[in-house]
């Protein structure tokens, strides 16, 4: 494979610091670039990312990622204190797998539907020997009345699955009372926040915070809406497999 010598952090090293107040140990970043190298390998057989240059891939998934569970710059406190992650429609590990590399003690649950997709981090979760991750091919309209996943999670991801009215329907049931969920999104808009504070409430949740963010290398404009469920969600919800999706709340 001709891509895999090409080194994607070095020269990120400061930019880390600056923007997340944080800096991989030589571990992680070895595990990036074994990341990295992975899913070039992976695209030669599956369809799972069209980011393949080193930089777009620095900055789209492993910055993004990264940032998602860092609000203003830093990463949550509560992180370091064995939290329970999940990442819903992970797809080849995005947000997920970088944020078990760079927080080792937590717990992260990878959960997708597609089971090449999860076929293939299982692969690489040997590769990068990364023991604090685990898989799950699964629907999240299903785990999110399993005993096994309803409740138990202190933080939940999602990107790029569905509006932000279905990821918070997919992500506040998994959550204990006080957890917090993570919809990773491009563009936001005020009326969009309007739009989302009913289904937030029905499903238990609060809108925490809107945390707009520019990428270090593109400038674009990226937003994380967090949710803090503060009571338990309606046994109701989610409801079932496509509902959320063809009838958003
Ligand atoms: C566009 S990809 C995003 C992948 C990854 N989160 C990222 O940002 O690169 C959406 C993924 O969500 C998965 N997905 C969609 N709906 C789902 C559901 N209801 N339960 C579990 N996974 C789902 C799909 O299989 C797909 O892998």
């Amino acid at each position: 494979m001709t891509n895999s010598t090409i080194p994607i952090l070095p020269e990120m090293t400061e930019i880390w610091q600056e923007t997340l107040n944080w800096q991989p140990n030589q571990q992680q970043q070895q595990q990036f670039q074994q990341l990295y190298e992975l899913i070039l390998l992976g695209n030669q057989q599956l369809n799972l990312t069209r980011i393949t240059e080193p930089q777009e891939f620095w900055e789209k998934h492993l910055w993004d990622s990264l940032r998602g569970i860092a609000p203003q710059g830093k990463f949550i406190p509560s992180l370091s204190e064995n939290a329970a992650i999940i990442d819903i429609g992970t797809g080849a590990g995005f947000p997920g797998l970088p944020v078990g590399i760079a927080i080792p003690n937590s717990t992260i649950t990878l959960v997708d539907s597609t089971r090449k997709k999860i076929n293939f981090i299982n692969e690489s979760l040997k590769e990068l020997t990364l023991i604090n991750a685990k898989t799950c091919i699964d629907r999240a309209e299903e785990i999110g009345h399993h005993p096994q996943h309803r409740k138990t999670y202190d933080i939940a991801l999602i990107r790029a699955v569905g509006n932000a009215a279905v990821c918070a329907e997919y992500t506040l049931p998994l959550l204990k009372t006080g957890g917090l969920a993570i919809i990773y999104r491009g563009n936001w808009t005020q009326e969009e926040t309007k739009s989302l504070q009913n289904p937030v409430n029905q499903l238990g949740g609060v809108i925490e915070l809107i945390d707009e963010f520019t990428t270090p290398l593109t400038q674009s404009i990226r937003h994380c809406i967090q949710l803090r469920k503060v009571v338990n969600t309606p046994p109701n919800f989610p409801r079932a497999i496509g509902i959320p999706t063809q009838n958003p709340l």
